[in-house]
């Protein structure tokens, strides 16, 4: 199986290019490659590859800034998605694809399954779901992951910016009111591999059967607010942290308060872990 990875230099495409190994000839190409903002470019590296399977990390992920910048995220996030499972049906490909717990508008405390009603409230959340949406209409074999909250000990992330933070500052404000589950990077992409080592081929029956959207959160939930607290207490940072309402915390986007996944469908395939295990666990690597 010859697998087409984008994203390689994100914190899912990273780790990805570590957990595909096993599963086929990994071709990477980061933006550099491939810019999901050029649509021609997107079309002419994969006619030039033929991957059996599309693996799409790579995404516009910039939350406050997406909502001054709709049309690239839009591009990126929504029409190169959609252009990918076009051109994979005419290779008879496979898709992966990651999407977002801000697909929901996040007014019900109870974890979204995924036949839940969406509602996103910011661009970054619409742009994701009409990603998702495209690679749907495409009618491919593919497999699309709702994850939520990524941190890992590589790229952009609010583990890494709190660990600067908490050695920075002597305190710390974090809001209180936003609930989810953060999900390390690690976990996505070896739940990914598991998930393609029982798919097999594209055209192989468990994609018609097993195919279609999946939730991939660590177990449990937290806050914004426990989430830092838990970080500094597992790195033995000393640095005060204090509760604060999204209110006090202005920001261009709009974040559900409730973004908690049921992963039970997932589950019926393969283990996740309590979200302190995967922090301790990542904290040590
Ligand atoms: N981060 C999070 O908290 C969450 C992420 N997700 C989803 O999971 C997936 C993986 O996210 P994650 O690894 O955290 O994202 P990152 O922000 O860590 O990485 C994004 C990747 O996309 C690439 N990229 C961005 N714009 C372009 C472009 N125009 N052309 C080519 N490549 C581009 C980046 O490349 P470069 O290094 O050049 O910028 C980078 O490799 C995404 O679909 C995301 O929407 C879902 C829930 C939470
Ligand atoms: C740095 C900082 C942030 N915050 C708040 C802002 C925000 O509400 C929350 C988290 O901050 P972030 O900017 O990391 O959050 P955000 O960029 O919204 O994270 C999201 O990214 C996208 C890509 C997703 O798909 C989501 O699942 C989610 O992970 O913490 C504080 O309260 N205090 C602080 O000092
Ligand atoms: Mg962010």
């Amino acid at each position: 199986m010859k697998i087409l990875l984008t994203g390689s230099t994100g914190q899912v495409g990273y780790e990805l290019e570590r957990s595909l190994q096993g599963i086929g000839e990994v071709v990477a190409v980061d933006r550099s490659r491939m810019d999901l903002a050029d649509l021609d470019q997107v079309r002419s590296v994969i006619r030039a590859v033929r991957p059996t399977l599309i693996v799409n990390p790579a995404a516009y992920t910039a939350v406050d800034k997406a909502e001054s910048e709709p049309e690239l995220a839009y591009r990126v996030n929504a029409e190169a998605p959609g252009l990918m499972a076009e051109e994979a049906k005419l290779l008879g490909a496979a898709m992966v694809h990651y999407s977002t717990d801000y697909v929901f508008d996040g007014s019900d405390p109870a974890p979204r399954v995924e036949g839940d009603a969406t509602g996103p409230l910011n661009v970054y959340g619409a742009s994701k779901l009409a990603g998702e949406q495209a690679i749907a209409a495409a009618g491919i074999p593919h497999l699309i992951f709702r994850t939520s909250w990524v941190y890992g000990m590589r790229g952009k992330n609010f583990l890494l910016t709190m660990l600067r933070l908490g050695r920075e500052r002597d305190e710390l404000r974090v809001v209180n009111d936003q609930h989810g589950a953060p999900t390390w990077s690690r976990t996505i992409a070896d739940t990914t591999a598991l998930m393609l080592a029982q798919a097999g081929a594209p055209d192989s029956a468990w994609w018609q059967q097993h195919g279609g959207v999946y939730h991939l959160s660590s177990q449990g939930q937290t806050t914004w607010y426990d989430f830092t607290r838990a970080i500094l207490e597992t790195a033995g940072i000393a640095c005060s942290v204090l509760p604060i309402s999204s209110a006090e915390y202005p920001v261009p986007a709009r974040r559900p308060a409730h973004s908690v996944l049921s992963s039970a469908r997932l589950m019926a395939h393969c283990r996740l872990p309590q979200w302190q295990e995967a922090l301790r666990l990542c904290l040590q690597q």
